[in-house]
């Protein structure tokens, strides 16, 4: 009981208790067949809940207050003073608990009625009325409820059973009631206080005049009052606004404030200001303050979210689903136990994971024996998601260009249970599709500037200057083209690209999709699938037009959805990348210049082209073939054709025609030798004659065979440079030779 208690205490809702739940459900059950009579608290709370909980708010009001004022019942009204006292005492804890216990055997008809804690004191409320409004009704009936009741007040032994009764119901109710009150005063109070910080200032503060003041250690709470009087003068400049001043003068005062104040860099802070209005920016500068709720994903692939609650909230942690929009998240308020810690996450039953990151998986859907590729998936909670999500079928290629967090990604990935995953790392900008594509679907959750993380990584706020709002930017469009060259259009299932960023800057979003929009017309944007939730893209910003779909991007940000500032576009590609439009998109650099492919030469002439493969076709140019065949097993005869297409592949990577070069006859032993290392690769026929040769050569000049040998064979230079010395080493090895052969030659002679 204890944990379940515990939960209900600390937080609002134990909706995932289910396994108690269906315990629970069992014993009402059970107690549904007991004879309705037995006068018990279930029977009062069976009798009153359901019903009670939602129309009992006001009952309540009327029968505290019917308590307080009438003279007709002068007995509640004492005993009501009475429990002035008693109220700090832990009567309303037992209460409390009794009422979750009841809660507990009777309210959990499913999942969400757990999280109503309120309940409990509507249970109260009820039992409250019906003692008032009927005296001799069930409520009164409840016979484990008076026991009850009599055990926690049993300094009123004195007391008539129905008295006691009264009064018990009075104080729990009355103490209720104030405590309502005390809080509604607090708020009250709250707001007052807040409006009268701006009716102080309603004729327009001088703002301005604080400035003398800089150079000093800044009074925090001053600027803070001030980036707030500045922030309400903007919003009726011509009113509050003081006489000299413009729009501007207060925006750089207020921007000046935010950076002192926050943190940030004048030019950070200015990008992230121009995103909103300044009220709402305020808003935004204060979340990126405070962290994120922690979330955690359970892994599907071990067990399920009821199971997982179960077991974490028998280590005493408090958690709640994350939301509606989730089955798989679980949002931990509280946790005795490191959560980086516990068997079940060493089991790779979850892992912690920012709610905002499940989104672009969640728009991607994945579906099971697809093809798919994280561009660049450490440490891999996206990879981990979609390979659930695919129920360990079909194929993930997880990618990322970095080596030691590829580490990390692999031991997510054991961790996890992930057996459809192949961890590669490469470049994705020139790794794909030249290495791999034709996937059904691609994930790029391409690496950006964090702005939208701020309050996880606060080093954003001073880090992130010009340079990177230009290389960043730049390096997402070159790998969001690749992303798309990298998947099939023709997918029976697929043929989606999801782009997402934990960035809110408009540079890295709306602008990298537009951007490819031009370079790829053969995507289109479609809706996440996400619903409501998040705000959508914006459809313009400063002065630039965005496409008109760009709404069904989502936006979300800390301020607005409590979640880290997250960007998801889904792209939809309906064709392959027309050649020509690949040539359009050449930007300055000219093409490569003996080059006849145009896929090869468009993408050796600029750096953000890059070559459509989608898929790569096999020499008839059929992609059929790759139905099953590109992830299939590696059996012998396809392996085959597959080292044959990455050979073909090798030679279009070089700039030149693979038809024409393996269809070359082959040429002469001799022909064949001065090879660079530019010249097309040995077939495996040619690598063993050579070796052959080489190893005869070798074996009579009676040298011992290398392992460097080819490379002896690459570099003469370095040959010629020995061959003196051994010439020298023989001379030397002759020399005694020949002294003793002079020597037998004139013994002889004498
Ligand atoms: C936002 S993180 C990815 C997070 C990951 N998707 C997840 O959910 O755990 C961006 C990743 O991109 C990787 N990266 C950066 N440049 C890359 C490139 N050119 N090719 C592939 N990966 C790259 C970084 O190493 C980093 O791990």
């Amino acid at each position: 009981m204890g944990v379940g208690r515990r939960m209900k205490k600390q937080g609002p809702p134990a909706p995932l208790d289910e396994s108690k739940i269906t315990m629970l459900k069992k014993r009402k059950s059970g107690s549904a067949e007991a004879p309705p009579k037995p006068a018990s608290a279930k029977r009062r709370r069976s009798d009153a809940d359901e019903p009670v909980t939602k129309k009992d708010a006001p009952k309540k009001k009327k029968v505290n207050a019917d308590v307080n004022v009438a003279p007709a019942k002068p007995v509640k009204a004492d005993k009501k003073k009475q429990s002035t006292k008693p109220k700090a005492v832990p009567v309303p804890m037992s209460d409390d608990d009794e009422d979750m216990e009841d809660l507990d055997d009777e309210e959990f008809g499913d999942l969400d009625a757990v999280s109503e804690g309120s309940m409990d004191s509507d249970d109260q409320v009820e039992g409250l009325s019906d003692l008032e409004d009927d005296d001799d009704n069930s409520v009164m009936d409840s016979d484990d409820e008076g026991r009850t009741r009599e055990a926690m007040f049993s300094d009123d032994e004195d007391m008539s059973d129905a008295e006691e009764r009264l009064t018990a119901a009075n104080i729990e109710g009355l103490s209720r009631k104030l405590d309502l009150e005390q809080q509604a005063e607090e708020e009250e109070a709250e707001a007052e206080l807040q409006e009268a910080a701006l009716q102080t200032n309603i004729a327009g503060p001088d703002v301005f005049a604080d400035q003398s003041q800089q150079g000093l250690a800044p009074d925090l709470q001053l600027l803070r009052q001030r980036i707030t009087d500045t922030i309400r003068i903007m919003g009726d400049l011509k009113t509050l606004g003081q006489a000299g001043k413009s729009r501007a003068d207060y925006i750089d005062l207020l921007l000046t404030d935010i950076c002192t104040y926050y943190g940030y860099t004048r030019f950070l802070a200015e990008k992230l200001f121009n995103l909103f209005t300044p009220m709402e920016a305020f808003a935004f500068f204060e979340a990126n303050e405070t962290p994120r709720p922690v979330v955690i994903r359970t892994n599907t692939l071990r067990t399920n979210r009821r199971s997982l609650a179960q077991a974490l909230i028998n280590r005493g942690v408090v958690l709640e689903p994350v939301g509606k929009w989730s089955k798989v998240g679980l949002q931990v308020f509280e946790s005795p136990v490191p959560l980086g810690a516990t068997p079940e996450y060493l089991a790779g039953h979850y892992i912690l994971q920012a709610a905002s990151s499940f989104l672009p998986v969640m728009a991607l859907a994945p579906q099971p024996n697809e093809r798919v590729l994280d561009m660049a998936s450490a440490p891999g909670g996206k990879t981990t998601y979609m390979s659930a999500l695919m129920r360990n079928t079909g194929c993930v290629i997880a990618n990322d260009a970095s080596k030691p967090r590829a580490k990390g990604l692999i031991g997510n990935i054991h961790r996890l249970g992930c057996k459809n995953t192949v961890v590669t790392h490469m470049d994705a900008r020139t790794a794909f599709p030249k290495a791999l594509g034709g996937f059904d679907r691609v994930l790029l959750d391409a690496p950006c500037t964090g702005t939208g993380v701020i309050s996880k990584d606060p080093g954003v706020k001073t880090s992130k200057n010009e340079r990177d709002f230009l290389a960043i930017p730049h390096m997402q469009r070159q790998l969001l083209l690749a992303a798309i060259d990298s998947v099939d259009h023709a997918s029976k299932t697929g043929g989606y690209i999801v782009y997402s960023t934990c960035s809110v800057t408009v540079e890295e979003n709306e602008a990298v999709v537009q951007y490819v929009l031009r370079k790829r017309p053969n995507v289109k944007i479609v809706d996440t699938g996400l619903g409501d939730f998040g705000s959508p893209g914006f459809l313009s910003y400063m002065g630039k037009k965005f496409d008109a779909k760009m709404a069904l991007t989502r936006r979300y940000f800390p301020h607005r959805e409590n979640v880290d500032g997250f960007y998801v576009c889904k792209l939809k590609k309906t064709a392959v990348t027309p050649v020509s439009k690949t040539d359009d998109s050449v930007s300055s650099a000219p093409a490569k210049s003996g080059s006849k492919s145009p896929r090869a030469s468009s993408a050796a002439s600029t750096d953000d082209e890059v070559y459509d493969k989608t898929p790569i076709l096999d020499e008839n140019g059929d992609a059929a073939d790759f139905e099953g065949g590109a992830f299939a097993s590696f059996e012998d005869p396809e392996d085959t054709e597959r080292i044959a297409r990455a050979e073909r592949n090798r030679i279009r990577r070089k700039g030149l025609n693979p038809k024409g070069v393996l269809n070359k006859p082959k040429k002469s032993k001799s022909e064949a030798a001065p090879k660079t290392s530019d010249s097309v690769p040995p077939t495996k026929e040619e690598e063993n004659k050579t070796a052959a040769s080489k190893k005869s050569t070798n074996e009579g000049k009676g040298e011992k065979k290398t392992v460097v040998k080819g490379k002896e064979d690459k570099k003469p230079a370095t040959k010629s440079k020995e061959e003196p010395k051994a010439k020298e080493e023989k001379k030397t090895e002759a020399k005694p030779k020949a002294e003793k052969k002079e020597k037998k030659a004139k013994k002889a002679n004498k």
